[in-house]
C-alpha cells in the first residue's frame, strides 16, 4: 500500500506573510489529511519561516530545485547542503517550467537527481509531454526518454527515496486535466518501466504522483486510479481550504 503523497508546488508566489499565513493554516488542519502524506514546497527564501511556521504538524517542507553541488562559485544557486541544513526533505526536479522556460535537460535532471539522492534528499522527479507530443501520438516516447534520461544511474536503493511526477504540460494551469484513463495510462507505463529497471516488488513501493489542473472536484476521481498515488498541485496549492480539500479526496481514497 502507497500513502498518498499530496505536494504543493507554491512555484515562485506568496509573499513573506502570505507564505506564513498559508503554512500554518495547512499545519493547523494536518489531520484533516490523516492517511495522507502533506508537503508544501515553498520558493527557496521562504522555506525558513514555513519550516517555522509547520513546527511540528505532519507536513513536510521541499524545495522546488536545487544546484548539484554541496558548495563553491556558484553565483545565486542554493545547494543540496543548504536545503538539507534547512530541514528539507524532497525536492521537484526537472519540472517542465525549469525544462521549457530555463532549459533544463534530463542530463541537468540527472545530475541533480543523483546529488540530491546523495545529500539524502528525496527528489519528486518530474515528466510530461508537450500538447504537440501528445497529439503527434509521442507521448509514450517522450515519457520514456523522460525516464530514462532523468533517472540514469539510479539505484535500487535510491529509487525507493524517489517520487515520479507525470505532469503533462499542457495540463499545467490551464485548467485542462487529463483524463483518468490519460494520466492512468502513462502512470502504469512509468510503473512498467520501473518493473524493467528494477523488479516488480520495488516498483510497487514507487509513488507516481499526477500534476497539472488537479482541483478538488477532480481530486477524487485521479487519485483512486490504481496507478495515481498522489498529486503535485499548482495553482490549488495557494489556498489551504483547495489544498486540505484535494488532501482530504487523497484520505477517503486511501480508506476504501
Ligand atoms: O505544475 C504543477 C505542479 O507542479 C501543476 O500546476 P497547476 O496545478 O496550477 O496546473
Amino acid at each position: 500500500m502507497r500513502t498518498p503523497l499530496i505536494a504543493g508546488n507554491w512555484k515562485m508566489n506568496t509573499d513573506t506573510a502570505g507564505a506564513r499565513q498559508l503554512a500554518s493554516a495547512i499545519a493547523s488542519r494536518a489531520d484533516e489529511a490523516a492517511g495522507t502524506e502533506l508537503l508544501v514546497c515553498p520558493p527557496n527564501v521562504y522555506l525558513s519561516l514555513v519550516r517555522d511556521a509547520i513546527g511540528d504538524a505532519a507536513v513536510g517542507l521541499g524545495a522546488q530545485n536545487v544546484y548539484p553541488e554541496a558548495n563553491g562559485a556558484f553565483t545565486g544557486e542554493t545547494s543540496t547542503d543548504m536545503l538539507c541544513d534547512l530541514g528539507v526533505q524532497y525536492v521537484i526536479l526537472g519540472h517542465s517550467e525549469r525544462r521549457h522556460i530555463l532549459g533544463e535537460s534530463d542530463q541537468d535532471v540527472n545530475k541533480k537527481t543523483l546529488a540530491a539522492l546523495k545529500a539524502g534528499l528525496r527528489p519528486i522527479v518530474c515528466v510530461g509531454e508537450l500538447l504537440e507530443e501528445r497529439e503527434a501520438g509521442k507521448t509514450s516516447e517522450v515519457i520514456r526518454r523522460q525516464f530514462e534520461g532523468s533517472l540514469a544511474n539510479v539505484s535500487e536503493e535510491q529509487i525507493l527515496s524517489t517520487v515520479i511526477a507525470y505532469e503533462p504540460v499542457w495540463a499545467i494551469g490551464t485548467g485542462k486535466v487529463a483524463t483518468t484513463e490519460q494520466a492512468e495510462e502513462v502512470h502504469a507505463d512509468l510503473r512498467n518501466q520501473l518493473t524493467s529497471r528494477y523488479n516488480a516488488e520495488t516498483a510497487e513501493k514507487i509513488r507516481i504522483l499526477y500534476g497539472g489542473s488537479v482541483k478538488p472536484d477532480n481530486a477524487e476521481q485521479l487519485l483512486s486510479q490504481p496507478n495515481v498515488d498522489g498529486a503535485l498541485i499548482g495553482g490549488a496549492s495557494l489556498k489551504a481550504d483547495d489544498f486540505l480539500a484535494i488532501a482530504a479526496a487523497g484520505a477517503a481514497v486511501a480508506k476504501s
